[in-house]
């Protein structure tokens, strides 16, 4: 099996090519492919399909050639990945796949067509609307944080740090407890403080995620959208653009004039090649011993309340 590795400020994935959807991709092997010590290692897989070969793409074939296939770490699947779209489209146009249209590459994906604009340095995609929805709260230690939910496709809460608390000073080893009966297929959980101004950017914060399925990544494009959206609304601005300095870098969100919103930042292939599945999956690590996250256990529930479990159609 033939695969390249990238990643978008150290999001990282496995990027596997299969134009027509012939591949048997399980949970359990993409477990495998990205256990950073038995497999390749990665936060997710980044499945490369003809979107006319895909049951989750077909109704989206005459406006996109290509479905991103993704599917966290832990095996399971996700509507949306902003890194993995920019990735996505660096692998196309490296491959000779797409062409660096400046008008924009669509790029299927279980939450709609995203357009990705592909310069040299830096990657633009065009995101659905986030959606602002409700007020909760994520539990960190004995620490609990207001926080927003946002739908960016996939599902965030932005949590805003205050009161002398520190962003690195957050233990994300372990997966934030949130409300299960709001969050009942699981949450991407993003903490952000205030940062000094930048030029270019009306606003300008940092912020470390757990993401669903991944547990704490370097970096998270929808987190980032969904973080920019809240910070551009606390700002009284409808439109604007938020510099989002994550671990592995920065990324800019932009709503344009228009009102479209935009994910900006570096996206890079690192390296190819070929990988035995037979010989990857064969040494699953044992539950519950991986360093990081351990399938399942990525995003917590307050006690008393529905669990995390989740599936989103494949
Ligand atoms: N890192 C991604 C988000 C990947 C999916 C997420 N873990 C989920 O389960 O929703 C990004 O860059 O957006």
């Amino acid at each position: 099996m033939f695969f390249t590795k990238g990643h978008g400020t150290a999001n990282d994935f496995v990027i596997l090519p299969d134009f027509d959807g012939e591949l048997e991709l399980t949970p359990a092997l993409v477990a495998a492919l990205c256990d950073r010590r038995r497999g390749i290692g990665g936060d997710g897989v980044l499945r490369v399909v003809r979107a006319a070969k895909h049951p989750a793409a077909a109704g989206h074939a005459t406006e996109a050639e290509w479905f991103m296939d993704y599917w966290n770490s832990d095996g399971s699947i996700a509507e949306m990945c902003g890194n993995g779209v920019r990735v996505f489209a660096r692998y196309l146009v490296e491959r000779g796949l797409a062409t660096a249209d400046p008008a924009g590459l669509p790029v299927a994906t279980r939450a709609g067509v995203m357009v990705a604009v592909v310069g040299t340095d830096t990657i633009s995609v065009r995101m659905s609307t986030p959606r602002v929805y409700a007020a909760s709260t994520a539990t960190v230690g004995a620490l609990t944080v207001p926080g927003i939910a946002v739908d960016c496709g996939n599902p965030h809460l932005v949590c805003g740090l205050h009161d002398g608390v520190e962003l690195g000073g957050l233990d994300l080893t372990v997966a934030p407890m949130v409300d299960g009966s709001l969050f009942a297929a699981g949450v991407n959980v993003e903490f952000v403080e205030a940062a000094e101004a930048v030029a270019g950017a009306d606003r300008h914060v940092r912020m470390r995620v757990h993401e669903r399925g991944s547990g704490e990544t370097m970096s998270c494009g929808t987190g980032a959208l969904a973080v920019g959206a809240v910070a551009l609304r606390e700002a009284g601005l409808e439109r604007g653009s938020v510099a989002v300095d994550v671990l592995g870098g920065r990324l800019v969100i932009t709503c344009d004039e228009r009102g479209a919103w935009w994910l900006a930042g570096p996206a890079v292939l690192v390296a190819s090649g070929e990988v035995d599945p037979a010989v990857c999956a064969a040494s699953p690590a044992a539950p519950g011993t991986a360093l990081g996250t351990a399938p399942g256990a990525a995003v917590g529930t307050a006690p008393g309340t529905a669990g995390a479990g989740r599936a989103v159609a494949g």
